[in-house]
């Protein structure tokens, strides 16, 4: 490809995930010829990141590559490009080399990158997050070589369960006292934690990091009474931040993320906004951001198909999922084990549905073992809001077989 300096494109997609991919897509619905360039700091194109932590460690026929975004679309790519400014009035942005790209359209698709402990910086010690770090993990885990995870969400959890099944022995530690604390309330965290255990996961459970040694092939990671847990990996997931510094620099609005309308569009003309970066109006539950892969792929497209010139409002409430050894779960809205919850099992409580409520009206639905019931989740939560549903009705709702 030509140098970047001077070039200019119909459409620019800054970042290089999920969404970016998605809205690729999008914008070749309508425009199969406009000219497209994704800009990407990594060091690799869009990823399925949910593989990452998931399916690349328990399924043999699947690889990274299987796990690639964009195949066969027709677009420029630039990866280890990352971009320093971009300039609304003049529709220009700038990468690290100085060059300088002009668009019609933009999209911010820049993602959340994870928030850092206080560690030695060692390529033993990985913020989870890209497909270099499933590599390096792959290099690293082994029956021989222990790892440490640190944070008992999702990354912490999902990692933990994959080296697990693995033959890798596995020590999680986490500041809450239960796995996924924060997510469930404490029967579906309680039994979380007891299926780890059960696995043979060392838990070390309400403990923090206060700091890392390096030595040879091992990292230790010291906690609270100074005792220090050696492996030859440590995994960490402690959150992430929406990455929103360049709009920002440019002085498009943001809140918790970058704010956009209905449309995906952000304060900036012919700039828009899409994934975990975005602050939008959801239909349901007013406005959010969402660090979840579904709604990165529906707003991505949305976005990109808005940016084509579709002008079609943006409705739609993300599902998210996980796994963890034999259990499973989908989810709705907001799972915030602050809010008031309803549980409603099954007979031999190996499924339920859980209702999150704020006020006695719901705003998150957990399907826990429960499938195909996304769409009668959205359902409980749109009557609800509209007074049709009081919480007493809530047991049955959905069945939880
Ligand atoms: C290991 C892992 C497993 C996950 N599993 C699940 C799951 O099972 N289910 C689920 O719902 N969600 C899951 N998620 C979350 C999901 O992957 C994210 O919500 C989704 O990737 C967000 O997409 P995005 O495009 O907004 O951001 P990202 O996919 O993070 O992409 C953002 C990209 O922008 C790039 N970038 C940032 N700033 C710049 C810049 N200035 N210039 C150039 N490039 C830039 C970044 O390098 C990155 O490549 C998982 C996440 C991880 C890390
Ligand atoms: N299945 C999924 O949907 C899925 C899977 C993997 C990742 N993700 C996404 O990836 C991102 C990162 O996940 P994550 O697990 O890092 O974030 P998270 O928010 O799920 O969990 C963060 C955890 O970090 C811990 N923590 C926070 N501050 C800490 C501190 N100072 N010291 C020690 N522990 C601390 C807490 O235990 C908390 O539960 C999120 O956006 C998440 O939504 C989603």
């Amino acid at each position: 490809m030509a140098d970047l300096d001077g070039s200019n494109y119909d459409y620019v997609i800054v970042g290089g995930g999920v969404a970016a991919a998605a809205a690729v897509d999008g914008i070749r619905q309508l425009d199969d010829s406009g000219s497209v360039l994704v800009l990407g700091a990594e060091a690799d194109g869009p990823v399925y990141r949910p593989d990452l932590s998931k399916k690349l460690w328990l399924d043999e026929s699947s690889s990274l590559e299987r796990s690639a975004l964009l195949d066969g679309q027709d677009f420029d790519l630039r990866i280890g490009t990352e971009v320093t400014s971009i300039d609304p009035a003049a529709h220009t942005v700038q990468v690290t080399s100085g060059a300088t790209v002009t668009y019609g359209k933009l999209l911010l698709a820049t993602g959340a990158s994870p928030r850092t402990l206080d560690l030695p910086g060692s390529d033993r010690i990985m913020y989870y997050r890209n497909a270099s770090d499933y590599r390096r993990l792959r290099e690293l885990a082994g029956e021989d070589m222990p790892v440490t995870t640190v944070g008992g969400g999702y990354i912490g959890a999902e990692i933990t369960s994959a080296l697990t099944q693995n033959g890798v022995r596995v020590t999680m530690i986490f500041d809450e006292e239960l796995v996924q604390q924060r997510l469930f309330p404490e029967s579906i965290a309680q039994l979380v934690t007891d299926d780890f255990a059960g696995h043979g996961v060392r838990l070390l459970a309400g403990e923090t990091v206060s700091g890392g040694e390096l030595a040879d092939d091992r990292v230790g990671i010291r906690v609270g009474d100074g005792s220090v847990i050696e492996a030859g990996a440590v995994v960490v997931g402690v959150g992430v931040v929406p990455r929103v510094e360049l709009a920002e620099a440019a002085g498009i609005t943001v809140d918790d993320g970058v704010v956009v309308d209905e449309q995906l569009r952000t304060s900036a003309p012919d700039v828009y906004a899409a994934g975990d970066v975005a602050s939008y109006l959801d239909s349901l539950l007013g406005r959010r951001r969402v660090e979840h892969v579904d709604s990165a792929e529906k707003m991505g497209k949305h976005a990109g198909r808005n940016m084509a010139g579709a002008d079609e409002v943006y409705d739609y409430t993300p599902i998210f999922w996980s796994d963890l050894f034999d259990n499973g779960y989908e989810a709705v809205g907001d799972l915030d084990s602050r809010l008031d919850t309803v549980e409603d099992w099954n007979a031999d409580r190996t499924a339920a549905v859980v209702y999150y409520l704020r006020d006695d009206v719901v705003r998150g639905v957990l399907l826990w073992n429960v499938w195909d019931s996304s769409d009668r989740a959205r359902d409980v939560i749109a009557r609800s809001r509209d007074g049709k549903l009081g919480r007493g009705e809530l047991i049955g709702a959905i069945p939880t077989s």
